[in-house]
């Protein structure tokens, strides 16, 4: 099943001040398409430190408040290593549409982190659509995935 089957249930989204920009094209493509979307920040381009709009985001996600997340840092590793602390997220870091593919396809991710300092806006939405059209595909994959809680 792709991982947002319906326009009723909310998308998180969520950047630092690098993704800001990225943050604000996404959710308004996103809401003209019908979509609801939660906006976790930030609120501007002014610095903000990316774990505190990356676990608000997580623990939302993890607590099925939406059906999915989207996170944007400067290279998305801020935002990647601060959301896979959550015991329920498995977030992935996606360059272009095939990685965005693969993170649903191959790791059941439900959060795509994207490096807004090294993608085009159009990139981004491409990765995000392509994110929301794939379904996991389980099998081999459903066994690696179980195996990855640890502690
Ligand atoms: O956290 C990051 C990398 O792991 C993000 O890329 C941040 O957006 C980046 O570190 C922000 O850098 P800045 O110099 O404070 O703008």
């Amino acid at each position: 099943m792709n991982i947002h089957t319906s326009t009723q249930q909310p998308i998180a989204i969520g950047s630092d001040h690098a993704g800001f920009e990225y943050k604000q094209a996404v959710k308004e493509w996103l809401t003209g398409k019908g979509f609801a979307v939660i906006d976790f920040g930030a609120a501007s381009t002014s610095s903000v430190d990316y774990p505190e709009v990356a676990h608000p985001l997580a623990t939302a996600v993890e607590k099925g408040e939406a059906a999915f997340g989207i996170l944007f840092c400067g290279s998305a590793n801020g935002v990647a290593i601060t959301a896979n602390k959550h015991q329920h997220i498995r977030a992935g870091l996606a360059w272009n549409t095939e990685v965005a593919q693969l993170i649903r396809q191959h790791n059941n991710a439900n959060i795509i982190c994207i490096p807004a300092r090294f993608v085009t806006t159009e990139a981004a939405m491409e990765m995000v659509q392509t994110f929301m059209d794939t379904a996991f595909e389980g099998g081999r994959h459903e066994t690696r995935v179980n195996k990855i809680p640890c502690c």
